[in-house]
């Protein structure tokens, strides 16, 4: 086989993900040679605007995607959570690795859990996601952004004025610092995850059968069922990161249990519900049309409406 040309994003944890998934992939064939080409996206330098303000999701991975149909790289490794609903034409997702830890971690300055924190302390994030749910629990918190990657975050932490941040687990992980700098673990219950969160998504050419076959063999099976899940539910809510939105799914034997939430930024109206059912896409679709029944969907366009006109 040809040597694969890995395009990745310059960030710590970008790199930190592609080399590990080369390892595993060296694993499974050993005559595969990999070289790793850099490249900066959009949402790498623009790291001081609002992210659901200059596009979202898109901004991390369009110039690598562009750079795989021209043919500078063959493959990408993404967080499944930055990957937008839908695919450009003639790029494959090609294999999905079993997933890190899903939950979101709290992170305090002086080791206070979230329900140990006092009334007025300053969260840093820049997640509606997590500040909506944050408020459903404490409201008496506030929320200021934060930008930046991970290691960023952390020393914002430590000479900013925040009292605590929240972080995915999963980047924590990779990096190998969660045990040393984690507080306390959001269990999905109380912090329900972004769509994806913890899982990579390996994307590369449609027609590229060689590495297809290579990539398909490292695709762990319950992660792509229950991200399948999660993403079709993201899909039809068409929410991108401009409203609170998250999805996780578990799979039990053949049954795939979606809890899927929409809420409004300042967690004043939730929507909340589990889905059940075999069919990992049907299951999505069903937790969106449920939501939207129940008046969710309206709230994502009337959150859309009010970032546009400039709120
Ligand atoms: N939004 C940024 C981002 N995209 C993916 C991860 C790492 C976690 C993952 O793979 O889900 C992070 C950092 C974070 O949210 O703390």
């Amino acid at each position: 086989m040809r040597k694969i040309i890995v395009g990745s994003r310059r960030s710590n944890l970008a790199m930190t993900q592609t080399r590990w998934v080369i390892e595993q992939l060296k694993k499974l064939d050993s005559n595969v040679e990999f070289e790793i080409k850099e490249i900066v996206t959009k949402g790498d330098q623009i790291q001081n605007v609002m992210l659901s303000k200059v596009g979202g999701k898109g901004l991390f991975v369009k110039e690598i995607e562009q750079a795989m149909l021209d043919g500078e790289i063959d493959m990408a490794v993404h967080s499944m959570k930055d990957m937008p609903a839908e695919l450009p034409e003639g790029l494959t997702i090609g294999s999905i690795p079993v997933r890190e830890d899903v939950r979101d971690a709290f992170i305090s300055k002086d080791g206070k859990t979230l329900s140990e924190l006092p009334a007025g302390a300053i969260i840093g994030t820049s997640s509606l996601r997590r500040s909506a749910q944050i408020l459903i629990s404490r409201p008496d918190l506030e929320i200021k952004w934060i930008r930046g990657n991970i290691d960023t975050r952390l020393s914002k932490l430590k000479e900013e004025n925040y009292d605590a941040i929240i972080l995915a687990a999963a980047g924590l992980s990779r990096m190998g610092w969660a045990k040393d700098v984690v507080t306390e673990f959001l269990e999905p219950e109380a912090c329900l995850p972004a769509i994806g969160q913890g899982a990579l998504s390996i994307e590369c050419r449609e027609d590229d059968h060689e590495l297809r076959e290579l990539l398909d063999q490292f695709t762990d099976h319950e992660t792509k069922v229950t991200v399948t899940a999660e993403r079709a539910f993201l899909h039809k809510m068409e929410g991108g990161c401009q409203v609170p939105i998250a999805g996780f799914a578990t799979l039990n034997g053949t049954e795939v249990s979606l809890t899927a939430l929409v809420a409004s930024p300042d967690g004043t109206t939730v929507y909340k519900e589990t889905i059940t059912g075999k069919n990992p896409q049907e299951v999505g679709e069903k937790a969106a049309a449920l939501l939207t029944a129940q008046g969710a969907k309206a709230l994502v366009d009337q959150v859309k409406a009010e970032q546009e006109a400039g709120h």
